[in-house]
């Protein structure tokens, strides 16, 4: 069991990877009974002696379920199995006929004070309660085994009385994974939790948050992207036994080693910084490149406020022309109007590195976009949402698909922003941040992002690199940054996410 990292499988790319694992000689039986084992291991560690109800549906997902009941029940746990339906697959069926205990419609299930999901994993194809989900009948006690003596019939529960049982009508399956969900202490999602899709972070049907989510073999897209990734609760991986490698991983803490003894000031990178109507972003975004590490961080701007170390200069082509200058960040309060466009068209002409950000963004639009894809210098955008849509279209694609195509489209790396930042970069690589603080939810935090991301590219490191290290050292200050807090705290706090390493 090990935490949340390495590479990313959609459900195609996962198939994939059990089918060369079974061209080696594996068997669907072999890595069902694995991923049980592994299941069992993981449950028994986080139930301790409390009661187990594990929920299977009907592919290998309820496969997998079947298996780590028999594993959990032989280690002398007491478990009960309830079943959407009769097992579909070979290996589920076989998984389903070594359980030696009954099974009970999932309708009729009594809550138990753990609750294993194995309703549905990389295989859902349609929102739990679609019309065509077959449903058992209450009365019928599913497979070969009614429900053991040591099992007794238990009352009806409450919410069974809104169970459908012609599967058109009402919504059961997720009121009933609800309704044991909260009765539980623990749930714990096997893969996936049910109702959420495996590569877009859709969640299909109103579930509830898992506590864990065990994921098998590897992260998936929707461990990582909202809404459904706050279904997941914490996730742990299990090694079943198959490999994976992916183009896209989680992100991880960089390696940021701290300045050699014979650095000066522009060894460490210097970050030039563009100000426009809004000089406060600007600031923030030169406060946060300084406490990220940068050597010299010159503001471009008019006025000469904020902390004594900032440079301030007034923009000018000659100021930009500086070779010197490590990475070039326009942007963060730029404004959109003429004077904000000149700036921004004298900054692409110039050869530096180039972060662009905020209202240079939109500014982008048409044949700026198209001009700058042609350059072969260091560039990263990094868009939110709006940014993102206004620069390259709506879409009701994958966060990760839309960021690769952009990176593609604009020859650059793409930090796509948001609870689920996803960075891309043309060649097809994607990191993807887990879990960053919703208190980064507040105005100014883009700027400071830009500026970490800025001082990252100065200090030499290739844009995906940088724009990594940015976003993890962004996230690492808003968890020491606590609750509440302003973007000007983010930014003093990137000194202490520097130096954790
Ligand atoms: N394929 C393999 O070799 C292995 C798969 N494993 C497990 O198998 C899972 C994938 O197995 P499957 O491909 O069988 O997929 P699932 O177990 O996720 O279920 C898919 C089945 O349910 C049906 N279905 C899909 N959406 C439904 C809905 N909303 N209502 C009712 N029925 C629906 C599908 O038609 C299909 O029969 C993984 O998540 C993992 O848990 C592991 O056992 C390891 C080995
Ligand atoms: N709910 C959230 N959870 C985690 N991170 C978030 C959340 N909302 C925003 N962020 C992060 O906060 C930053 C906000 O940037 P942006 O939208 O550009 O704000 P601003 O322009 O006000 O600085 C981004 O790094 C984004 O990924
Ligand atoms: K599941």
């Amino acid at each position: 069991m090990s935490p949340l990292a390495g590479p990313i499988l959609t459900a195609a790319e996962i198939r994939g990877a059990e089918a060369s694992a079974m061209a080696a000689g594996a068997t669907v039986d072999s890595l069902m009974e694995r991923a049980g084992q592994q299941i069992a291991v993981a449950v028994r560690r986080l139930a301790g002696a409390n009661a187990i109800l594990v929920v299977c549906g009907p592919g290998n997902n309820g496969g997998d379920g079947y298996v780590a009941a028999r594993l959990l029940r032989e280690a002398g746990l007491k478990v009960r199995v309830a079943a959407l339906a009769e097992p579909k697959t070979d290996a589920a069926k076989a998984a389903r006929a070594a359980w030696p205990g009954g099974v009970e419609p999932v309708a009729d299930a009594q809550p138990a004070s753990i609750l294993v999901d194995a309703l549905f994993g990389t295989g859902l194809a349609r929102p739990l309660d679609a019309p065509d989900v077959p449903l058992p009948s209450s009365q019928r006690k599913l497979g070969s085994q009614a429900a053991s003596a040591e099992q007794p019939p238990q009352e009806t529960p409450a919410s069974a009385g809104v169970m459908a049982r012609n599967g058109a009508a009402a919504t059961p399956i997720t009121a009933k994974l609800r309704a044991l969900a909260q009765a539980a202490t623990l749930t714990i999602a096997i893969d996936l939790p049910s109702g959420v899709t495996t590569d877009d972070g859709r969640v299909l049907s109103d579930i509830p948050v898992f506590d864990i989510t065990l994921a098998l073999a590897a992260a998936k897209p929707s461990h990582l992207l909202q809404p459904a990734a706050r279904h997941c609760g914490t996730i742990r991986i299990l090694d079943i036994g198959v490999a994976t490698t992916s183009a896209a991983q989680v992100l991880t803490r960089p390696n940021l080693p701290p300045p050699g003894p014979d650095a000066h000031k522009y060894t460490r990178g210097m970050v030039a910084i563009v100000a426009g109507s809004m000089p406060g972003a600007a600031r923030l975004a030169g406060i946060a490149a300084m406490r990220a590490g940068a050597g010299y961080v010159l503001l471009l701007a008019d006025d000469h406020s904020g902390p004594d170390a900032l440079v301030h200069k007034p923009f000018a082509p000659q100021a930009i022309a500086d070779p010197r200058i490590g990475a070039l960040l326009i942007g963060p309060g730029l404004g959109r109007d003429a004077d904000a466009v000149a700036k921004l068209d004298a900054t692409l002409v110039t050869d530096h590195p180039l972060v662009i950000d905020g209202d240079a963004l939109h500014l982008l639009k048409g044949n700026r976009l198209t001009t700058l894809a042609t350059r072969d210098t260091p560039l990263i955008l990094t868009p939110h949402a709006g940014e993102f849509d206004a620069l390259f279209g709506a879409s009701d694609a994958s966060k990760i698909k839309r960021a690769r195509a952009a990176a593609v489209q604009a020859n650059a790396v793409i930090v796509f922003k948001g609870a689920d930042t996803v960075i891309a970069g043309p060649d097809g690589a994607v990191r993807v941040a887990p879990g960053a603080s919703p208190w980064l939810s507040t105005a100014g935090t883009g700027d400071v992002l830009a500026g970490a991301i800025a001082a990252m590219l100065a200090s030499g490191l290739a844009p995906l690199e940088a724009a990594s290290a940015g976003v993890w050292l962004h996230g690492e200050a808003a968890h020491r940054a606590g609750a509440a807090f302003i973007a000007d705290d983010l930014a003093q706090a990137l000194s202490a996410a520097r130096a954790t390493e």
